[in-house]
């Protein structure tokens, strides 16, 4: 049935065959494209290799990601030659942490890939909230911005929730603003943007035509920016959602039903192979560094489940690095791009 879909080289159609999951073959949208994580040879040597072990789909954030910025460039330039605007994002950073460093640099890049103009104020740790807020006023009244996110965490001697409730929700392009997520959880309203993690996480099922409708979800983590917006998510995509935390006794007798599992917690390899139902779907949304000396930086980044368990099981699985990070950000510009053409009446 899938090769009918998608016609892929005669030694990955005999890998599908043989394979427990035939239904997953590859992304819809990527269908044309060669960019596959697990290149045919490679599969077929480990199926060489032993002929009965199952290995997941591994789903690939990256070349989506890219694909997703190829569409929103091809938006932007059509939006500057018909309206003459450049969307336009402003990132405000507070202190030195580096990882967060690291994500305002990436977003910056990615701004810049698809024709989106980046702004960036990157304020000291011992900023006051007021300063804070006063920047976020003047991105607010700021014609040439269309979209602000405040990088989060900020320091602890400031409140999250005054800041982020100050920014103007027509610019909120994180969809962390309480309106944004109180339209989320509503039946028959529309948030203005929904929050870029989770968002990412639901196209990336889409792109890959895996349905949603009906099939058991269970959220590992109940996050405000994560967990919760991706069990909402879900549910208005008509699936039976479960959210599992830190005070859940036997969280694994609940993953162990699911369909379709997004992970969220920050927890190292935390999710195991009996956690995971044959045939489920996974999206890893942890970003954990874990101590390496092999590796240059020291550390390696590895997600909240056992990749190498889980890739046994699972008929398809998220990877990290490579999975749901690159597409935060894509979804993060197409919420700016989203929001400049609705500010400009633009489509
Ligand atoms: N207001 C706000 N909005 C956010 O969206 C937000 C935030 N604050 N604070 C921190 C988290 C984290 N986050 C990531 C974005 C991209 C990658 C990403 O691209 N990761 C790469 C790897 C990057 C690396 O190698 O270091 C990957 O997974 O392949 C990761 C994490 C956005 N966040």
């Amino acid at each position: 049935m899938s090769s009918s879909i998608f016609n892929p080289p005669s030694s990955t159609t005999a890998l599908l065959l043989r394979s427990r999951h035939p239904v997953l073959v590859g992304p819809t949208s990527l269908r044309f494209l060669t960019v596959r994580s697990s290149s045919p040879s490679s599969r077929v040597l480990s199926v060489a290799a032993s002929a009965t072990e199952e290995s997941a789909m591994v789903i690939d954030g990256k070349a989506v990601a890219k694909q997703i910025r190829e569409e929103i460039a091809v938006e932007v330039s059509k939006m500057k030659e018909a309206v003459g605007v450049i969307p336009g994002l402003a990132v405000i950073l507070v202190g030195d942490r580096k990882d967060s460093a690291t994500y305002v640099r990436n977003k910056k890049k990615a701004c810049e890939s698809v024709g989106i103009n980046s702004l960036e104020v990157n304020l000291p740790e011992d900023s006051t909230e007021e300063e804070v807020l006063n920047y976020i006023s003047g991105y607010n009244d700021d014609p040439a911005v269309h979209g602000i996110l405040v990088q989060l965490p900020l320091p602890s001697h400031m409140n999250e929730q005054n800041v982020l409730n100050a920014v103007r929700i027509e610019k909120d392009v994180d969809g962390f603003h309480p309106l944004n997520i109180g339209r989320l959880a509503m039946r028959g309203r529309d948030p203005l943007f929904v929050p870029c993690t989770p968002k990412g996480c639901i196209e990336l099922l889409h792109r890959y035509d895996i349905s949603i409708k009906g099939k058991r979800a269970v959220v590992i983590g109940r996050s405000n920016i994560v967990g919760m917006p991706a069990a909402l998510l879900l549910q208005r995509e008509d699936a039976t959602v479960s959210v599992v935390h830190s005070r859940t006794s036997n969280p694994e007798e609940i993953t162990r039903q699911a369909d379709i599992i997004i992970s969220a917690v920050g927890q190292p390899n935390m999710v195991r192979k009996s956690w995971i139902k044959p045939g489920a779907v996974i999206i890893d949304v942890g970003i954990n560094p874990v101590d390496d000396p092999s590796s240059s930086r020291g550390y390696k980044l590895v997600g909240d489940v056992c990749y190498e368990e889980a890739i046994q099981v699972a008929s398809a699985i998220t990877p990290v690095p490579g999975g749901v990070g690159p597409m935060t950000i894509a979804m993060l510009l197409q919420n700016t791009l989203s929001s400049a053409k609705r500010i400009h009446g633009f489509e």
